[in-house]
């Protein structure tokens, strides 16, 4: 089932030409779905479209429509569609305003008429699930950058909003950061979320992605599991670039022995299938000796 639907969907800044041109596209219910694609591709304004930010904050130009849990974003407000998606942004420090961590994370909840134990409760929870439990009195100025981006997931998850977007999550972090971030994401698609995340280093989410929405110069270029996406790629020259090393490797052995090899999410099982085949092939060599 859909819960995002774009139906020819385009959309032009104030003043500016189209960022995105007639999209059509369904983002299903519980999946982890990744918007990928070259710089200026349009990624951001997608995921902005879904929030409602596009165009209910900009303005600008639209035409076709975004329809959110089955309801058309243009006959909803911006608060109506906040409840239903959560939106962490690349520069998530300008959404924290609060502080505390227990104060950033009431902020969302004070119109949503709690009473004070039962915000306080989802509060403790939503810090809990992104790994600031205990945190609640620390002043949001005294945290790290990973821990505030954290507080800023908690913040978007105590209004239980049904989808999380996220604009290039990791891109301020270590690969230690950015995988630990993705374990997070991955743990609340587990836990049912709808998880869309804009990404332009595919080997971060190879673990997790379902689905992949390819944009390049505001047009959808493909749309698809991740193999296929993947696949796409390595057929176009000016995609190619942004195939995963681990990809990369494969394809190539693929094209040079025409062995068909498993879709790989991780090195190990890279490893683990490419250890398999050598025994056998030694013992082809041996045999053709
Ligand atoms: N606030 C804005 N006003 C006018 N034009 C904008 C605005 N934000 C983005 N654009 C333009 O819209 C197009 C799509 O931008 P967008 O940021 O969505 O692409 P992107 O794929 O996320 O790029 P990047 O990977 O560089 O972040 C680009 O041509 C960009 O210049």
């Amino acid at each position: 089932m859909a819960v995002v639907e774009f139906d020819r969907f385009s959309y032009a800044y104030p003043g500016s030409g189209l960022a995105l041109d007639d999209i059509t596209l369904d983002i299903p219910k519980g999946s982890f779905t990744v918007i990928t694609g070259p710089s200026g591709a349009g990624k951001t304004t997608l995921a902005l479209a879904i929030a409602g930010v596009v165009p209910h904050y900009f303005g600008g130009r639209q035409g076709g429509s975004v329809r959110v849990g089955g309801v058309n974003s243009s006959q909803s407000s911006m608060g109506e569609i906040a409840s239903q998606v959560g939106t962490v942004l690349a520069d998530y420090e300008s959404q924290l305003v609060a502080m505390t961590a227990a104060e950033e994370v009431a902020f969302g909840l004070e119109t949503s008429g709690l009473s004070r134990s039962e915000a306080a409760r989802r509060i403790s929870q939503a810090l809990s699930m992104v790994g600031l439990g205990g945190l609640e009195e620390r002043e949001v100025a005294g945290l790290s950058g990973g821990q505030k981006q954290r507080l800023a997931i908690a913040a978007v998850l105590a209004m239980s909003p049904e989808i999380l977007v996220f604009d290039e999550p990791a891109s301020a972090l270590d690969p230690e950061g950015a995988a630990g971030i993705y374990e997070l994401l991955a743990d609340l698609n587990r836990r049912g979320k709808t998880v869309v995340v804009v990404e332009h280093q595919l080997a971060r989410v190879l673990p997790y992605a379902s689905k992949v929405v390819l944009l390049k110069g505001g047009k959808l270029e493909f749309t698809g599991m991740l193999p296929q996406a993947l696949e796409f790629m390595w057929q176009q020259p000016e995609l190619r670039v942004g195939v995963p090393p681990l990809w990369a490797i494969k394809f190539t052995l693929e094209q040079e022995t025409g062995i068909k090899l498993g879709n790989w999410q991780t090195e190990s099982q890279a490893a683990e299938e490419l250890n398999s085949l050598v025994p056998a092939s030694a013992e082809g060599v041996a045999k053709s000796a």
